[in-house]
């Protein structure tokens, strides 16, 4: 397995690799080993004023340019990263410890569908004419926002990068993107490749920082709209500072998510569903479905497929293109889930499986299954962004609803039924943004993702997100007299 060459500096601005040492220094750890694999350095102020302004510089001759000329960037973007899956697809792994297995076909792939698709729409995002009585007329114009920036979280630094800066570029927008403190290797390539597909120096920049970099950004005045995908107390506070000056805004937030199966549903795609929800990317991901709810005289039968199923796991090396199971993201997080699956226990929740830490260097711990889990457990009222799937049992469909919905999140939802007039019926009256029927965590960028309730504000990927990074001018046209009453 190659490894692709790391990136040689920290941040990328006006078209190029900056280092900055005078930033506070950010170590990069591979996750299946506990090894350092790169330095980095958090930006400075100074950094931070050096990307916003070259992306202020740029944007305005990026947004003159017709949409077609735009996308046509875009779309050569998207056949770099294609042409490049595999480099990608191993840094991803090295930042993330995700399964190259995965990697390779959830996220470069999904970077590059997002470059592809918006940058197919940006030729046609134009405004309406509108005819009006007595002659009269008005037309639109869509116009970008400006500067935008991106925050991202830790768990899919390729794909969160991509699914931003697509529809922002798209649009006529110019972007400072900062990646999770945790995993900030990956969006530096996504910077690089834009620029050798043709886009302006400074028009997508990317700098690394926690939470105080995050901050300074949200709240410098050059910032027209903030994206964020992160946690919901993470959400509640960038939110506000955006709020304060009246900036768009996109809340890509957390969730607890209900995976309903229904007596009915075939035994093996629901638990395929189950493992999908609760174990890709080790559990690391926000919309998973992480109370499976399963019809009670259904559950054994479930329990004992899944068993078996998870037998089939292969956890070892992630850039083993066999492996299919690999660390947590970091020890801070495997150390999360930890006191969660001891919290699950002390509770009184019956761990079937799993949730135990593997003694080799790294962050890994098995999958974990818990039954008999009920409503006011903490394991199924807060999200552990881990391997840890609860499965509580229900008798009936109206039952079932309350309690799925019984939440603060609002994320996504699943049902696994052959009665497609329930499933319908039962996904109509679930409170999510992103739902499934018969299958679980398809995101394809032709369709909108993200949630409701706490679980954020406004919709990743279709023609959805195009609302989020543009706004409308409408021009009223009299063609007569103005009369006035005096
Ligand atoms: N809805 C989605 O699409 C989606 C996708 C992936 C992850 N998530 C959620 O993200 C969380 C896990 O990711 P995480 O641990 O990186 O989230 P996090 O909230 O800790 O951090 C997210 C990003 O926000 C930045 N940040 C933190 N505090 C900030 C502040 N005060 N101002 C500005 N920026 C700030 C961080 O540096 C990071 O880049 C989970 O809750 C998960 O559900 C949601
Ligand atoms: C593409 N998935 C699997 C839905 C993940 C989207 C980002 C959430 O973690």
């Amino acid at each position: 397995m190659t490894y692709p060459t790391q990136p040689t500096a920290s941040h990328f601005i006006g078209g190029e690799y900056v280092e900055d040492t005078a930033g506070a220094a950010l170590p990069v750890v591979y996750p299946a080993t506990g090894e350092t694999i790169a330095i980095l350095h958090e930006a400075t102020p100074a950094i931070i004023d050096r990307a916003l302004e070259a992306a202020k510089g740029a944007q305005a001759d990026w947004a003159a340019m017709s949409g077609t000329e735009r996308g046509r960037v875009l779309r050569r973007a998207a056949d770099i990263m294609r042409a490049r899956n595999h480099d990608l697809s191993v840094l991803e792994t090295m930042d993330t410890g995700k399964p190259y297995q995965e990697t390779s076909v959830a996220d470069a792939t999904s970077g590059a569908d997002a470059l592809e698709y918006f940058g197919g729409l940006a030729g046609s995002l134009t405004g309406e004419h509108i005819q009006l009585p007595g002659g009269d007329w008005a037309y639109t114009v869509r116009e970008p926002l400006g500067v935008c920036v991106g925050l991202g979280a830790w768990n899919y630094p390729t794909q969160i990068a991509c699914w931003k800066a697509a529809p922002a570029l798209a649009c006529g927008n110019a972007m400072v993107f900062k990646p999770s403190e945790t995993t900030p290797l990956c969006a530096l390539k996504v910077a690089k490749i834009l620029i050798e597909a043709g886009a302006p120096p400074g028009l997508f920049n990317v700098v690394q920082g926690a939470g105080a970099a995050g901050a300074a950004l949200t709240t410098d005045p050059r910032v027209d709209k903030v994206s964020l995908t992160g946690s919901v107390p993470t959400g509640k506070k960038v939110y506000a500072a955006a709020a304060a000056e009246m900036k768009h805004v996109t809340m890509e937030l957390g969730g607890k998510s209900p995976l309903v199966v229904f007596d009915d549903a075939d035994l093996d795609d629901a638990v395929g569903g189950a493992i999908l929800g609760n174990f890709y990317s080790s559990g690391q991901v926000c919309s998973n479905g992480t109370r499976v709810f399963v019809q009670r005289n259904l559950r054994d039968a479930f329990l004992d497929r899944l068993s078996e199923r998870l037998a089939n796991a292969v956890i070892g090396d992630p850039l083993d293109p066999e492996t299919s199971f690999g660390p947590m993201v970091s020890e801070g997080q495997l150390q999360i889930v930890l006191n969660y699956i001891s919290k699950g226990t002390e509770e009184g929740a019956r761990l079937v499986s799993g949730g135990q830490r593997l003694d080799r260097p790294g962050c890994w711990i098995t999958p974990a299954v818990f039954a008999d889990v009920t409503d006011d457990m903490t394991i199924a009222r807060e999200e552990i962004f881990g391997p840890v799937m609860c499965v509580l049992d229900f008798e009936n469909e109206d039952e079932v609803i309350a309690r799925a919905n019984a939440t603060e999140y609002g994320l996504s939802a699943g049902v696994f039924t052959s009665d497609l007039q329930r499933g319908h019926r039962v996904i109509g009256a679930l409170q999510a943004g992103s739902c499934f029927l018969n299958s679980y965590n398809d995101a394809p960028v032709e369709v909108p993702f993200g949630g409701v309730k706490m679980s954020g504000v406004g919709r990743e990927n279709s023609k959805a997100a195009i609302e989020h990074y543009s706004q409308l001018k409408s021009v009223y046209v009299r063609m007569g007299r103005v009369e006035a009453p005096f």
